[in-house]
């Protein structure tokens, strides 16, 4: 089909410069006898090749339940949240330990990040996690995130750590969400009920058909595979494909980034550019009106730049960091919209200044950038 052929498939992977890999509960703890270390060990040298290869690599990890019910010498996961909550405390640490004892190995650094829904569904903490994620990832630190489980209620978890992979993709635009898990991908029925089940090689991730075979997982997370299509749904929203494969396979990262054929691949239903747009255009009010000078708009329609203070002409409406802004030009015409990084009085103090004047004008530097191109869009 001509339409399908301009979304992207394996060659995403193959071409990937941003992905965001997601190592579930099993397989880290060897099925819940402790953190497998080798295991840990393997993937990791897989990462720091692509890391050599200049691909930017975000981990989410889950594990550190099943790690601290181990430690705690518990056999069976506790259904009480303060016992949880202990188990996750105890077994971060282990998980953390782990992590940066590998990626040293190869003289790289990592960065422990534990989130909540919250930071990634309020507007401000969101630009938050996404500007120290970002500079991680620029300083080429692996960060290692997972959820807060210490901290989170059942109002602001996630869930599972396969929608926090997913939203870890969207934050970040990656082109790419692997989620390795202890099965070859998803069957067309569970494997552990149906031995003759078959491998779903490839599907568009929002097939029903596919949500329909997806079941529950094991005793030790919390996912299974429908919170893995779902995840690669919401991964598609930004444009970025999801492959579900085992983690045992040796040099399943590797060998999935070279364009193997392994595991299933979950293809988004749009293009990642009209998906990204999409998502950031539908998503919030504008509060607030910027008029930038003919060379801002220059850049920003020619180049695709992000909008510096030293463009804007003038800030009009309140409106707070984070919130969505017009960027209009001198004549009224309408040029872009994005998340503003300062709030409308510090915009207007700001306003024809250049960004290393930043700090000495506010006192602090959000971002040297208004709005960064990544949280802008053309219209
Ligand atoms: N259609 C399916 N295909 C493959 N696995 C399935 C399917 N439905 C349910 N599962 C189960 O999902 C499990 C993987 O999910 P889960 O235990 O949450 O792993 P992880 O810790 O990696 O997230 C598999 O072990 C498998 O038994
Ligand atoms: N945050 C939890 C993991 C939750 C989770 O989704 O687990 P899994 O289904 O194994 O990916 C932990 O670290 O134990």
């Amino acid at each position: 089909m001509e339409h399908r052929e301009q979304l992207p498939g394996r060659e995403a992977l193959s071409g990937a410069r941003r992905v965001v890999i997601k190592i579930g509960s099993a397989l880290l703890t060897n099925d819940g006898q402790g953190l497998d270390e080798a295991a840990i060990g393997g993937w990791v040298d897989q990462v720091a090749e692509l890391h050599r290869r200049g691909v930017e690599v975000v981990l989410v990890s889950s594990g550190a339940v099943a790690a601290g019910m181990v430690r705690l010498g518990w056999q069976a996961r506790p259904s009480a949240v303060h016992e949880l909550q202990a188990a996750a405390a105890v077994g971060q640490n282990g998980l953390t330990q782990c992590y940066e004892q590998h990626f040293a190995r190869h003289d790289m650094l990592t960065a422990q990040i534990l989130l909540t829904h919250d930071d990634l569904s309020n507007r401000k903490r969101y630009l938050n996690a996404l500007s120290a994620l970002r500079t991680l990832v620029e300083l080429r630190v692996v960060p290692v995130i997972n959820e807060n489980d210490t901290v989170v209620t059942d109002e602001i978890r996630f869930g599972d750590n396969d929608t926090l992979g997913a939203l870890v993709a969207n934050l970040l635009e990656a082109d790419a969400l692997v989620l390795l898990t202890d099965q070859e991908g998803l069957f067309d029925a569970d494997p552990r009920d149906n031995p003759k089940a078959s491998l779903i090689a490839e599907g568009q991730a929002d097939d029903p058909a596919l949500a329909a075979v997806a079941g529950g997982g094991g005793a030790l997370g919390r996912g299974g595979m429908s919170t893995k299509v779902r995840a690669a749904t919401l991964a598609a929203r930004s444009g970025a494909v999801t492959v579900i494969a085992s983690g045992r396979q040796p040099g399943v990262i590797t060998r999935l980034m070279a364009g193997e054929m392994l595991g299933t691949l979950l293809r988004p239903h749009q293009a990642p550019i009209a998906a990204r747009k999409r998502w950031l255009a539908g998503q919030l009010q504008v509060r607030g009106t910027l008029t930038l000078d003919a060379g801002a708009v220059n850049v920003l329609r020619e180049k695709g730049s992000s909008l510096l203070p030293v463009g804007v002409r003038q800030v009009e409406g309140s409106f707070k960091r984070g919130d969505m802004v017009l960027c209009i030009d001198e004549q009224g015409g309408r040029i872009a919209k994005g998340l503003c990084n300062y709030g409308a009085e510090e915009a207007r103090r700001l306003a024809g200044k250049p960004s290393h004047q930043i700090e000495a004008i506010l006192g602090f530097v959000e971002a040297p950038e208004l709005i960064h191109r990544d949280n802008l869009v053309i219209v």
